[in-house]
């Protein structure tokens, strides 16, 4: 059963959390050509990251960066593991899709900057690590971030982790995705999306945003289909909860053209903070829980 009971660490955390720090990751990200999952850009931006990453994790020992390496492609995903102290076993995963697409076709210069789909994620769940790091924050359970290879064409990245997850029998207890974050298009500012997610841990992430983020008006939605990575979990019979940044049909209407920029989100990140901040919370709740 989920319990809410860490809002002496949350809350002074939440403070310290930053839109521009979240602007200038998607500025970066967004800066390569394209992040397709077959190209040399697609391979840059993924060798960045695990840099980018590695410096936020500031020499901690209990805190390592990886690659993940993939079966039939050269894009790799990134995963940032803190380890858990006293129950480590249990598993908590963030993550988003570092790849971009143009719907015209993608080659090796065709530009895709993918600056809300999905660098705006990624630059979220960016934001969580930095934060928790700069705190000296240790969790009980391992709590894992991850930049998703290969989503557009898919969900081929998150499908080749989770199943990897499950085959090594891996307890992760739960999963958020973050894709697309900071296109403010409707009335509600997170809508937690009911299919190809788990309803228990959706109610959950709901009173999350009631306790931290008491102003922020929330919404429900479906996609209809599989629409993001929550589904490659979900298929794996893991928990996942995919807080999106509209309603269906209200979402960022530049997506998947070379027009998906940080400009066209008003140059500002102010909507992807409060998921950043809904993704703090998320984490630390469940990551203090012993087994
Ligand atoms: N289709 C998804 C984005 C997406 C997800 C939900 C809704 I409603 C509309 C659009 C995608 O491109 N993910 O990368
Ligand atoms: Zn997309
Ligand atoms: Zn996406």
């Amino acid at each position: 059963s989920y319990v809410i009971d860490q809002q002496s660490v949350v809350t002074p955390m939440l403070s310290q959390m930053q839109a521009s720090n979240i602007g200038q990751t998607i500025v970066d990200l967004s800066a390569n050509v394209n992040r397709y999952y077959q190209t040399a850009a697609g391979v840059t931006a993924s060798d960045w990251l695990k840099q980018r990453w590695t410096t936020l994790a500031a020499g901690r020992s209990d805190i390592t960066v990886e690659q993940f390496t993939h079966a039939s492609w050269k894009q790799k995903s990134v995963i940032a593991t803190i380890k858990g102290t006293d129950n480590a076993s249990q598993v908590v995963v963030l993550g988003g899709h570092l790849d971009s697409i143009n719907q015209a076709g993608t080659s090796e210069t065709t530009r895709a900057p993918g600056a809300d789909d999905d660098a705006s994620g990624i630059a979220s769940l960016t934001e969580v690590f930095r934060t928790l790091v700069a705190n000296g924050y240790k969790p009980r359970r391992t709590l894992k971030f991850m930049a998703y290879a290969a989503e557009e064409v898919g969900l081929r990245g998150s499908q080749e982790i989770a199943t990897s997850f499950a085959n090594a029998g891996t307890n992760v207890v739960g999963v958020m995705q973050l894709d697309m974050t900071n296109y403010k298009g409707s009335a509600n500012d997170i809508y937690i999306y009911t299919d190809y997610t788990d309803s228990a841990q959706n109610t959950f992430v709901t009173n999350l945003i009631k306790t931290y983020l008491p102003t922020l008006k929330v919404g429900t939605d479906k996609c209809g289909y599989a629409c993001s990575d929550h589904a490659s979990w979900t298929a794996k019979g893991y928990y996942a909860t995919m807080p999106f940044e509209a309603a269906m049909g209200e979402d960022d209407p530049y997506i998947h053209t070379a027009n998906d920029t940080y400009a066209n989100t008003g140059s500002q990140a102010d909507h992807a903070l409060k998921f950043a901040r809904m993704a703090l919370a998320y984490m630390v709740e469940l990551g203090s829980d012993g087994s």
